[in-house]
């Protein structure tokens, strides 16, 4: 019990991160690449699109020809013929001439800029009257304007998200370097909890932590394993621990992790083999009595059992250390939105508060209505469209006070 009291700040464990390593890396095929983490630079073979291109339908020309053209006084210009699409056109742009060009055609030798076919009038097959001038480059994507060769167009550790995927295509990989998903393991522990199907007696609960820290999970973008409900027992605890520590890349524990008589996450973990105890408690509301543990390389968290405070603890602080598993490259930044708090909220100090909020449109803006309740109130979560986060410093803040909140 004596490191139960030896709390740690919530920016301390998250710094413990620098304790674990990143998945391996596997190659998946392009189209499996989405919510992956690239494991390597990606580097462009070739420019990117490797020509000039048309980004309007019109006429390409030599900007300089039209410079002047007016609706009064157009330039008059010889329609030299047609691009063709896909092709690579087989002349060079002669003086004082303008040639067809759709959305996406490769510009011919001399031109330089697109004039929009709206501002153009063509007199006959032969010429075609300019009524605005173009700029050099105007509606036109130059050679390599996405990308050049040899540009690191995305990092190691990127995230790869729709656009990503579609970049990596077009620059021809049709495979990524990518970390592995990680596998998380949930368990639940405690006698008064039963799984979801069955009928709860009096004194007994359904299992709602398995389910809530899933959804965090697979947010996450990683793999759940649940591993059922444990009883209040050491050696059906530590058997649980071991086959979720053999079978998955990271370990959550929900309930026993605070200092009562039947709480054996500590006693459980501390007896396994190649096994330290991290971290028992942070200063941290709700989600004090957190444990987190390195099991040869892998991380396993013992979490508050109050529904509440286990997912607090997993938004703020055990998803953070997931994405690093993951092989992110730097901290994914906290969404957070401007609100104006509605009432004074206390706080102790040399505490990290995390209060949660229902955000409202104000005729002044955005406001934060904290939301009351204890932290073994499932309604208050679903209430709660963010958390306010109040410093170990501060002892509340005031109504009115114009507050970060971090959204749910
Ligand atoms: N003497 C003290 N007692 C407690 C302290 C303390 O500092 N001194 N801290 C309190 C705080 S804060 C929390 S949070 C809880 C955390 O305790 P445990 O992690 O040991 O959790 P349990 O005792 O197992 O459960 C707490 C609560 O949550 C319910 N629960 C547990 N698992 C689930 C689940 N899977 N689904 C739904 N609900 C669950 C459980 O029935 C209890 O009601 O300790 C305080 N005590
Ligand atoms: O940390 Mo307990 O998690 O305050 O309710």
């Amino acid at each position: 019990m004596s490191h139960f009291f030896k709390v740690k700040t919530l920016d301390d464990v998250l710094s413990m991160t620098r304790n674990f390593d990143p998945a391996d890396t596997e190659r998946v095929d392009i189209s499996d690449a989405f919510s992956r983490i690239l494991a390597q630079n990606l580097t462009a073979p070739g420019d990117m699109p490797g020509f000039r291109r048309a980004t309007m339908d019109g006429f390409a020309v030599n900007a300089a020809a039209t410079f002047g053209a007016s609706e009064s006084t157009p330039a008059w210009l010889e329609i030299q013929g047609t691009v063709l699409m896909g092709q690579v056109p087989d002349f060079e742009l002669g003086p004082g001439k303008a040639v067809r060009i759709s959305t996406g055609g490769m510009l011919p030798k001399g031109t330089d800029a697109v004039v929009m076919v709206e501002h153009t009038q063509t007199i006959d097959d032969a010429s075609v009257e300019i009524y605005k001038s173009v700029a050099p480059l105007q509606h036109v994507i130059d050679a390599n304007e996405d990308f050049s060769s040899g540009d690191v167009v995305l990092e190691a550790g990127t995230f790869i998200r729709p656009q990503e995927a579609g970049l990596a295509a077009g620059l021809g990989f049709t495979t990524l370097p990518v970390h592995r998903v990680p596998k998380v393991g949930i368990i639940s522990t405690g006698d008064e909890i039963i799984p979801i199907d069955q009928e709860p007696a009096p004194g007994r609960i359904r299992d709602i932590n398995s389910y809530a820290l899933s959804g965090f999970v697979q947010e996450a973008h990683a793999k759940v394993i649940r591993y059922g409900i444990v009883k209040d027992d050491p050696d059906q605890l530590r058997a649980a621990c071991e086959k979720a520590l053999a079978q998955t890349d990271m370990v959550l524990i929900s309930g026993g992790s605070s200092v009562g008589t039947r709480d054996y996450t500590v006693e459980v973990l501390s007896a396994l083999p190649d096994t330290r105890i991290l971290v028992h408690g942070m200063s941290v509301s709700p989600g004090k009595p957190t444990i987190l543990a390195k099991s040869g390389t892998k991380p396993v968290w013992g979490l508050p059992g109050q529904v509440v405070s286990a997912m607090v603890v997993m938004k703020m602080v055990v998803i953070p250390f997931l994405n690093r598993i993951q092989g992110y490259r730097q901290p994914k930044p906290v969404m957070r939105v401007p609100a104006i708090l509605t009432r004074n909220v206390a706080s102790a100090q040399g505490r990290r508060d995390f209060v949660r909020v229902m955000l409202e449109n104000g005729p002044e803006g955005m406001t934060a209505k904290p939301v009351l309740g204890k932290s073994g109130l499932i309604r208050t979560m679903i209430h709660a469209d963010g958390l306010l986060d109040i410093g170990e410093n501060l002892e509340g803040l005031e109504k009115h006070t114009v507050t970060q909140v971090i959204l749910l």
